[in-house]
This record gives structure tokens, sequence and C-alpha cells, in this order.
């Protein structure tokens, strides 16, 4: 048996909430959930607002600590590996590039911090690999000189997914990276994306509660609600015949809206 890439294990996460008669109150934001990740695999974590999806993706990304569970990459603890390894093999896409991209950073600056905070190389090279990974999503070497809110909207997240390639990553978690866009620049990405995934061989985690986005991408579903798993399956199986309610509501829910638009 191959080792999975990404195994999470009873992974789980309360807040703290204050006391009530004397007591200690957790707001359980996140039961244990456990799942696997192989390379080139895409899976989708949906559920709807508030029902834990990032937090995982949070726990992931090393920006918040998990209450309980373990991690594996490659085999491996995920802790073992300090803040700045982790950052290089799981990155993060977020949904709206107008709040995650620096407006006073030129695109190339942008592209050149995840370089210059994680590795070694000189200007030069940073510069090539800026202009390659550019060039990979799509853009020209001459968006280098351009602020943020010179470009387009498609563009903006082309420059996010630029960011989250800088440093080779392993797994691409994508927050809700396509929901904010209209839909033909929704499909370009997506696109973008699935080229991506074959020619790196890039594995990745999208979180959404669309479910028509993640029916086309994704091989795998994980349905969260309130913090709870109630479903895991291929997408094939969880389209054909949902076995939660919950689930089944959620499918029902987005093919009214899909035929109200
Ligand atoms: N820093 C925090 N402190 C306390 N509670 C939190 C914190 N962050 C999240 N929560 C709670 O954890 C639960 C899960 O939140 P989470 O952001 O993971 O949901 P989500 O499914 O991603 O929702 P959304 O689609 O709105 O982002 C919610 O009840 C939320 O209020």
């Amino acid at each position: 048996m191959t080792t999975p890439l990404l195994k999470v294990n009873d992974l789980s996460k309360s807040y703290y909430a204050g006391y009530k008669r004397f007591k200690r109150q957790y707001n359980h934001a996140l039961s244990p959930v456990s799942f696997e990740l192989n390379q080139g695999e895409t899976l989708a974590i949906v559920g709807e607002a508030g029902s834990g999806k990032s937090t995982i993706a949070r726990i992931l990304v090393g920006a918040e600590v998990r209450s309980g569970g373990e991690i594996f990459f490659e085999g491996e603890a995920l802790e073992k590996r300090d803040l700045k390894q982790r950052c290089r093999v799981i990155r993060m896409i977020f949904q709206d590039p107008n709040t995650s991209l620096n407006p006073r950073l030129t695109i190339g600056e942008l592209l050149d911090e995840p370089l210059k905070f994680n590795t070694q190389l000189d200007k030069s090279e940073r510069k090539a690999l800026v202009i390659d990974k550019l060039r990979k999503v799509g853009l020209l070497p001459e968006h280098i000189e351009f602020y943020p809110h010179m470009i387009s909207e498609g563009q903006k997240q082309r420059v996010a997914v630029a960011r989250a390639l800088m440093l080779d990553p392993k797994i691409i978690i994508a927050d809700e990276a396509l929901t904010a866009l209209d839909l033909s620049v929704r499909s370009q990405i997506l696109n973008l994306l699935l080229e991506l995934q074959q020619e790196m061989g890039l594995s990745y985690i999208f979180v959404s509660h669309n479910m028509n986005i993640i029916r086309h991408v994704s091989d795998k579903i994980m349905v969260l609600k309130k913090g709870v798993m109630v479903e895991k399956a291929t997408t094939e199986q969880l389209f054909n015949s949902p076995q939660h309610e919950y689930t089944q509501r959620l499918i029902q829910e987005q093919s009214l809206f899909t035929r109200k638009k």
C-alpha cells in the first residue's frame, strides 16, 4: 500500500467560549474528522457557513492550532516540520484577491515575498522564478511592474495562484477561491488549476459551499455540518446517491438555485 500524501486522523478544534456556572465552556468548531489525500487528487470540503470548513484549512496551513488529532504528510507528522517547511508544502488561495494581495506591493514584489522569506536564492534567481510562475498562470513578465488595482479580477486571482505556486507546494488549499468570480472568469481559473494539476502533479483541497463548482473538480467530497462530518464519498457516489439528508438538501438547494439563475 502506498503512503497517502496527507493523512489526517481525528482532527478536532474547540474554542474557549468563557465561563458558565463556574465551568469553562468550549465551542466545538470541529469534531474529530479523518481523511486522506493522495498525490494529484482533489478533495472538496463542503458545508454551510460555520460548518468548520475553514477551520480545517487554517489548521493544515499552520494558521490555527488543532485541539486534537494527528496530521501526517508523506507519512511523517506535519508538526515535525517547522512552519517554514510547512508553508512550502501546503499553500492556500483565498476567496478575495482584493484582500489577500497587498495593494501597496507590485505583482513582482508580491510573488517575490515567499521566496525572500523562505529561500536563500539571490535577487536574479528569484526574479527568474517569478517570471516562470507568471507565465505558468497565463500572465506576462511585464506584469511584474503592475500593482493589483491595475489588473482585472481574473488576473488578480491568477496572481494569487502564482503566489501559492512560488514555493512549489505539493498541496494547494483553495478556500472559496472561485466563489466570488463571475462565471466566465471562474471557468478560466478552474481550467488553469486543472492544467496546473496535470502539469505539476498538485493535490487540491477545495473548501466551498457551492456544490456545482466542486462537482466538476473533485475526486472525493467530505460534507460537514456544524463541525461534524456527516458524509464522505467519491464525487460520483455522493451526487448519485447522497446518503445523509443534509447532503441531499445541499444538492437540492444548489440545483434549485442554478435553475433560477
Ligand atoms: N477564532 C475563533 N474563535 C471562536 N470561534 C471561532 C473562531 N473561528 C471560527 N470559530 C467558530 O468555529 C465554527 C466553524 O467556523 P469556520 O470558519 O471553520 O466555518 P466555515 O464552514 O468555514 O464557514 P464560512 O463558510 O462562513 O467560512 C463557527 O461556529 C465559528 O463561529
